[in-house]
């Protein structure tokens, strides 16, 4: 069966004055998938990211999400996306409930805070302020807000810096419910081996120009074939793995 386009940008370019950082991409986003937007810093990802989100003016190009023009009707398009906020969206003076019942009510959705911070493990949280988290309690609950408007599609920048790799893997096993209950997940990442397990197809975005775009499988076997070898042997497990075999797959936050 063919699948769905849930989004289709066609020849995107962004200026910011001389400066060109988005130069005529394009890539379409099948409904339910992970895709991820890898690349180095200032590659233009996060442009890319903030125009199909309706966040940022693009100098040309089309986009369309869930079969909606941006040029059209963007007001519709934000209907059926869900976006991280900045850490300074989460007003401080609301704890975890207050916000979540805030956000049902910018959104005039209904949403039992209760059920959401518990699918997020943050129940033991519900009376919590947002900067007396972690940060990997932060980064769920972040993403937990993005599902309150029953969005088709998730945004999620750079969801996993900075936190630890038990942290880190909880967040993996979050995104995949997420999309195993049929939302479709856009992710940036500097992290390739996040990419490698999360991701059913990437785009590798340099300097404002997608250079590959394939699962990572397919990307890892076209490197292959073509003569590439390791300096170095690979053992069966690596740092990571000593890591969480030595301090245990538990979250060590609250
Ligand atoms: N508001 C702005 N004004 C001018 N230049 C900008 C602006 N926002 C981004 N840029 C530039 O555009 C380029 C792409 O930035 P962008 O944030 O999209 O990259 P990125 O791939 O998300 O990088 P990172 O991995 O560091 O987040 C960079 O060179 C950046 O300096």
């Amino acid at each position: 069966m063919e699948k769905r386009k849930i989004i289709e940008v066609k020849d995107l370019v962004k200026q910011y004055g001389d400066f060109t950082a988005v130069k005529g991409i394009s890539f379409d986003v099948y409904e339910n998938e992970i895709f991820g937007l890898l690349g180095p810093n200032g590659a233009g990802k996060s442009t890319t990211l903030e125009i199909i989100e309706t966040l940022r003016e693009k100098t040309s190009g089309k986009v369309f999400v869930d079969g909606i023009d941006l040029d059209k009707d963007p007001g519709a398009i934000k209907k059926v996306i869900g976006v991280q906020l900045q850490s300074s969206g989460y007003y401080p003076g609301l704890n975890l409930t207050e916000l979540i019942i805030l956000f049902c009510g910018l959104y005039n959705e209904e949403a039992d805070p209760k059920e959401l911070l518990k699918l997020f493990n943050l129940e033991d949280k519900a009376k919590a302020k947002f900067k007396e988290l972690s940060g990997g309690q932060k980064q769920r609950f972040s993403i937990a807000t993005t599902l309150i408007n029953k969005p088709k599609i998730i945004f999620l920048d750079e969801p996993t810096t900075g936190l630890d790799p038990q942290a880190r893997r909880n967040l993996w096993d979050l995104i995949q419910q997420v999309r195993a209950q049929g939302t479709t997940v856009v992710i940036t990442t500097h992290y390739m081996d996040e990419a490698e397990f999360l991701c059913d197809r990437c785009a590798i975005v340099d300097s404002g120009r997608i250079i590959a775009l394939e699962s990572p499988d397919t990307l890892i076997d076209q490197l292959v074939a073509g003569g590439f070898e390791r300096k170095k042997e690979v053992k069966k497990a690596n740092l990571e793995d000593v890591f969480i075999h030595m301090t245990g797959k538990a979250l060590r936050e609250s």
